[in-house]
Order: structure tokens, then C-alpha cells, then sequence
């Protein structure tokens, strides 16, 4: 079954002196339950897209559509995962995950108890009391993550997050990110700057051109999963799909991290 359909979606931004042609003919197809990534040189559009598939922007041309149903603004069955992980600071961890259930769950115990479980899914059982100052950049996603995951959607939506992470960590996000994916089944749509990033985690990379950016090819990423990082980045299979996602981003641009 299909959860996203981008059906030749393309947008503009109309600012009073300037309009930007941010995304032109995009069409792009998510199975449910599936891992997509979106790369594409910086500025073509990808951060443009997934507000669209939430439905915070709307789109220019064309349609998108979730579980069948064109979009007309953001849903419960759609949750957004930001680079700069947005917690609120005077907010402790519980707090920040029973944030987006104050609307629609009434029982503060149920709320509570529903936060509990996902902060325990993403590793940080034991800090529900801490404030986002009190933890490291990494802990930090993985409270915007089970913030997302707590509302239970079917469709996450990741913009870079763990691209203000060290190397190390985000490493080690990356497994916990596939863990969690297995775990749940959810749907995800997935942007990154980094070529091994994409390779090492999905299914399937979209590879968007430069603005106005459009999908310049897919490539179906071959590993089944769990998938280990060593053997993933050792077999002969990754450094022949990486060279040829490079090669085509090498028309566009040199901003890819290696
Ligand atoms: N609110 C806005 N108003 C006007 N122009 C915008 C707005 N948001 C984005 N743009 C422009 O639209 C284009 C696409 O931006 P977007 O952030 O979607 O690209 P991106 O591929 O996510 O970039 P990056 O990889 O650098 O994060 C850029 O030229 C950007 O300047």
C-alpha cells in the first residue's frame, strides 16, 4: 500500500520583490511502512518538500496525497522531527513528550504512561526528569523522536536530524533510528545531506536536482535488514551504489558530506 503520493508537486515562494521556484514536477511514491531518503544539493528543496507532506506549506502545483487522500493541512497520522530537535527548554523530558498528547488525551496518568513508553523506547528511561540542558545533543533527538512517536503516527517525517550530531553519535542514532523503524513499522521519509547516511539506512534514495528541484533518479538500496554497519559499508554492492549516486550529484554540486 502506498502512504505518500507526490503527484507532480511543485512550489513557489512569493515573497513582495522575489519568487523562488523551490520544487517543480515532483513525483515522488512511499510504500506504507516503508524508509525513503531524500538527497539533493543544498537549497533544492527537500526541507520545502516534507513541510509540504505535513501539510504546514501548501503546495504550488500538483497534489499530495496520504493513505489515498490529498492533503489539506497537518494530521495526527503525520509527525515532523526537526534538525534542531525544538524542545521546549522549561519542559522536562516527560513534559516535552506529553507535550503534543495534551490535545487529545485527556488522563494525565494515560498521557504520562503513553510518554513513558516511548522515552523507554528510544533509551531514556531513568531521565524523564531532566531538562533538555541536561542532556547531550544526541539524547536530545531521541526526545524528539518518541515526542513524535507518541502520538502515534504512521508517517515520520526527518529533516536531517541527526545532522547536528558528532560522527560518533550520529552513528550510533542511525542504528537506534533502524531498531525503533523495525520495531514500530512506521512509514519514513527521511532528508540528509550524507550519501552513506541515506545508503546505510533506507530503502529506497530519491536524488533531487538543483532548484527547482525535481527527482532525478531513485535507486532501490539492496541490504536487508537489521542491517549491520560493518558489512553494509564493506560490501562491494555500497561502494558501487555510492559511486553512482555521486556521480550523479557530482552535476550539481559539491556540498555532500563524504
Ligand atoms: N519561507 C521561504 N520563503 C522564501 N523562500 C524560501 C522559504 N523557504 C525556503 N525557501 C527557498 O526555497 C528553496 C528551497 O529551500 P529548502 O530549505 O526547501 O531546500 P533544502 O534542499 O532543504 O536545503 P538544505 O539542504 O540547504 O537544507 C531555497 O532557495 C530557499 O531559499
Amino acid at each position: 500500500m502506498t502512504a505518500i503520493e507526490v503527484d507532480g508537486v511543485g512550489k513557489s515562494y512569493t515573497g513582495r520583490k522575489k519568487r523562488t521556484d523551490a520544487l517543480s514536477g515532483v513525483r515522488l511514491s512511499v510504500p506504507s511502512g516503508g524508509f525513503v531518503s531524500l538527497l539533493g544539493p543544498s537549497g533544492c528543496g527537500k526541507t520545502t518538500l516534507l513541510k509540504c507532506m505535513d501539510g504546514l506549506i501548501p503546495v504550488t502545483e500538483g497534489e499530495i496525497r496520504v493513505g489515498g487522500a490529498p492533503i489539506t493541512g497537518p494530521g495526527r497520522d503525520r509527525a515532523f522531527v526537526f534538525q534542531d530537535f525544538r524542545l521546549l527548554p522549561w519542559r522536562t523530558v516527560l513534559g516535552n513528550v506529553t507535550f503534543p498528547l495534551e490535545g487529545t488525551v485527556s488522563s494525565r496518568a494515560e498521557r504520562e504512561e503513553i510518554a513513558r513508553r516511548h522515552i523507554e523506547m528510544v533509551g531514556l528511561a531513568g531521565f524523564e526528569r531532566h531538562h533538555p540542558h541536561e542532556l547531550s545533543g544526541g539524547m536530545q533527538q531521541r526526545v524528539g523522536i518518541a515526542r513524535a512517536l507518541a502520538v502515534d503516527p504512521d508517517i515520520l517525517l526527518m529533516d536531517e536530524p541527526f545532522g547536528a550530531l558528532d560522527a560518533q553519535t550520529r552513528e550510533l542514532m542511525q542504528i537506534e533510528l533502524l531498531r525503533i523503524w523495525e520495531l514500530t513499522g512506521k512509514t519514513v521519509v527521511f532528508v540528509t545531506h550524507s550519501v552513506d547516511e541515506a545508503i546505510f539506512l533506507s530503502q529506497r534514495i530519491a536524488v533531487f536536482s538543483a532548484r527547482p528541484g525535481t527527482v532525478a533518479a531513485e535507486f532501490e538500496v539492496p541490504f536487508a535488514y537489521p542491517r549491520d554497519e560493518h558489512a553494509v559499508r564493506g560490501d562491494s554492492r555500497f561502494t558501487g551504489l555510492r559511486h553512482d549516486i555521486w556521480r550523479l550529484l557530482k552535476g550539481d554540486t559539491h556540498a555532500f558530506s563524504e
